[in-house]
């Protein structure tokens, strides 16, 4: 077992999204300190599942400053038990198969409508578009009345929030601005939702998060039901990451190309898959002990940090050979084993905080690769190194795209 006396928070700031996999080396567990208490880092199949343990909690888990801007105030990503089960049942329904559906629908007829714009020989950053692309997709399937004008002022709110949750400096200050006008903007609509000035359509997310009730049965308070209805928009345009990922995996990988541009489906989802495993949004996820307890051989006292690596994980050589290298075909063979792929956590969708939004991921991933790889283009001389320390990551450039005359 390793002891690392260097607090692990600052190695997380350091090294980002290589930090837990570089402490673990393998192991399933090891022991270090995170934010001044002592923490076990955990990974692969057995630290997931030890992970979701009940024993665990996340109140707190996530430090304020971090959760209030991303995830905003009393969250169901820091909540346990009824309160968490009873809020986690909403977000399930509100992503049910037909929401999924007219989000699939969303999503074609904008990125179609954004490649028409494409000029042949007129460059344009992939990482931009796909902000937009996914903010529109995101408010109007929402259900959300915007404007075009608005949708780009959205658009660049929620990126700075997605951006600079994690960057210290003015990342950070940019992020807090736009989340305390998104949370404005949230609440606005909650209240015109309440007061019948806006009557959404039935199903959709808004409808959804104003009517929706705490655990005792209240109508909950306009800043909650704001916060769940930003939970719903903000994760979708996350997935910009992704694409932006996918554009420069799709240029690397002809052959993938074509087949998914041959209408091939499976080889599409495959492809949506590594993207998912091969470039995390989250390099770690953090849980706090209830009690004092044993966490796979390190102990952790009450309140002590319990780290789950996802980067680690998704890169596991037992689960995942060669895992470096940029291969969808893993995902056209047997189901996935669970615990092995979590970047979008793991355990049980409606007891744990495994994310509700990984099929509309998959359905959004999916419609923006089926496009790119439709779209004849080429990737111009540019900077598409990934700092790994930065959190969440991506190609420096943002993927600068030209298409073909
Ligand atoms: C880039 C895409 C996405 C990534 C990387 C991502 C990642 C995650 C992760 C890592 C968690 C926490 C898991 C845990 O703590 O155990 C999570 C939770 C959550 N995600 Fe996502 N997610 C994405 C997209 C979405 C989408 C599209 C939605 C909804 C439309 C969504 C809604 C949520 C919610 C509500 C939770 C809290 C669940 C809970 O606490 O029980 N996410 N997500």
């Amino acid at each position: 077992m390793v002891t690392m006396r260097v607090d692990g928070s600052i190695g997380l700031v350091r090294l980002g999204y290589r930090w837990a996999a570089e402490l673990r080396r393998g192991q399933p567990a090891v022991e270090t300190r995170f934010l001044g208490r002592p923490a076990a880092v955990i990974g692969g199949p057995a630290g997931v599942r030890r992970f979701y343990d009940p024993r665990l909690r996340r109140q707190g888990a996530v430090p304020t400053p971090v959760s209030s801007v991303l995830f905003g105030r009393a969250s169901i990503h820091g909540l346990d038990g009824d309160e968490h089960h009873h809020q986690k049942t909403m977000y399930i329904e509100a992503l049910g198969p037909d929401s999924l559906g007219r989000l699939r629908d969303q999503a074609r007829r904008q990125w179609a409508a954004a490649a028409r714009a494409w000029e042949p020989g007129r460059p344009f950053v992939l990482f931009d578009q796909a902000v937009h692309v996914l903010s529109a997709v995101a408010i109007a399937w929402s259900g959300i009345p915007c404007g075009p004008g608005e949708v780009s002022r959205r658009a660049g709110q929620l990126v700075a929030v997605l951006d600079g949750f994690a960057s210290p400096g003015p990342r950070y200050l940019r992020a807090r601005l736009a989340r305390r006008r998104l949370d404005r903007w949230a609440t606005a609509l909650i209240r015109a939702v309440r007061t019948h000035h806006i009557v959404p359509d039935p199903g959709t997310a808004l409808e959804t998060t104003a009517e929706a009730r705490d655990v005792t049965g209240r109508l909950s308070a306009d800043p909650a039901a704001a916060v769940a209805l930003l939970n719903l928009v903000r994760p979708m345009v996350a997935v910009a990451w992704f694409v932006a990922f996918a554009g420069v995996a799709l240029d690397h990988q002809p052959w993938w190309r074509a087949r998914i541009a041959d209408g091939d489906a499976a080889a599409c989802t495959a492809f949506a898959h590594e993207v998912r495993r091969r470039y995390p949004f989250v390099p770690v996820l953090a849980a706090r002990a209830r009690t004092d307890q044993d966490v796979l051989g390190v102990p952790v006292p009450d309140g002590g940090y319990v780290i789950l690596d996802v980067d680690g994980t998704d890169r596991d050589p037992r689960h995942w050979p060669d895992p470096d290298r940029f291969d969808p075909g893993r995902f056209l063979g047997p189901t996935i084993a669970p615990g092995t792929l979590v970047p979008q956590g793991g355990g049980d969708l409606r007891t744990g905080h495994r994310c509700p939004g990984e099929a509309a991921t998959l359905v959004l991933l999916e419609e923006a690769v089926r496009r790119l790889a439709l779209t004849r283009y080429d990737l111009p001389p540019q900077d598409l190194t990934v700092d790994l320390a930065r959190i969440p990551a991506r190609p420096l450039s943002g993927v600068v795209a030209v298409t073909r005359r």
